[in-house]
């Protein structure tokens, strides 16, 4: 890692221990990815701001308070964020659902390898699955998602999973006011709504990163999410 560390910018830092284990992840995705078409970010400042720090940077208030808490992480591909915030969380129970194979089989194999099989459950299925299985409905306090699908495609795969305190971490690229509109109609057919969005400015030009929070208002209708498709066929929004 360079001397300007990504997380100077953060009000958290990671311990020796944790930046060992960020080390250790990033040999294990050289290894898997040999075999798996894991990620295409795994050297220098590919991995540490556009894998570990994008991961972690909306993480602060949870960061700070280091309670235990449950996080699914849908979507995960290559265990992003999911495995960031599995070491950078260590009282924290993760999930990490894909519904490709392969890439949950290394996805395990790293966090085995890292000592996270105690914490670290994957479950190989589609998002809409996840959500209408008691199991995972309505039991987590965090569930994030980042690159896997339109936002009122992904708020249909999360809402259904957060906890009465929950809160979703929607990681978005750009973010459009006409984006925000159809975020919050579908986050209102949900019985949710958004909260005030987190801008940051990634290191060393990597351009500006937009997460958007949302939050239950109630339940969320049973019909959510609908059966394994139509959440991308036919958005809510
Ligand atoms: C572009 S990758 C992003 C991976 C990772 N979140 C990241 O940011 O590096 C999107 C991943 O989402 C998964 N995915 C997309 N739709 C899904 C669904 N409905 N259920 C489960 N996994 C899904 C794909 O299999 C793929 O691995």
């Amino acid at each position: 890692m360079s001397s300007t560390a990504p997380w100077d910018q953060l009000t958290w830092q990671p311990s020796s221990d944790q930046l060992q284990q960020f080390n250790r992840l990033q040999e294990l995705l050289r290894e898997w990815n040999g075999k798996v078409n894991l990620t295409r970010l795994v050297e220098g400042e590919d991995y540490w701001i556009s894998q570990i720090f994008d991961s972690l940077w909306p993480l602060q208030p949870w960061l700070s308070k280091g309670e235990p808490l449950k996080v699914i992480d849908v979507g995960t591909g290559g265990g992003f964020p999911g495995l960031a915030i599995a070491i950078a969380l260590p009282q924290a129970q993760l999930t990490l659902v894909d519904s490709v194979g392969r890439k949950v089989q290394a996805v395990q194999a790293m966090a085995d390898a890292l000592g996270l099989t105690e914490r670290v459950q994957l479950r190989c299925e589609r998002a809409e699955k996840t959500g209408r299985d008691p199991h995972c409905r309505r039991q987590f306090q965090l569930a994030v998602a980042r690159a896997v699908a339109a936002a009122p495609v992904v708020a249909e795969y999360l809402v259904p999973l957060l906890s009465a305190d929950g809160t979703a971490l929607l990681y978005r690229g750009q973010w459009s006011d006409e984006d925000q509109r159809q975020l919050q109609r579908a986050a209102a057919q949900l019985n949710s709504s958004t909260e005030t969005i987190q801008v940051q400015e990634l290191p060393a030009e990597r351009g500006l990163r937009h997460v958007i929070p949302l939050r239950p208002q109630g339940v969320c209708p049973k019909q959510y999410p609908r059966a394994v498709g139509v959440p991308a066929k036919l958005p809510l929004a």
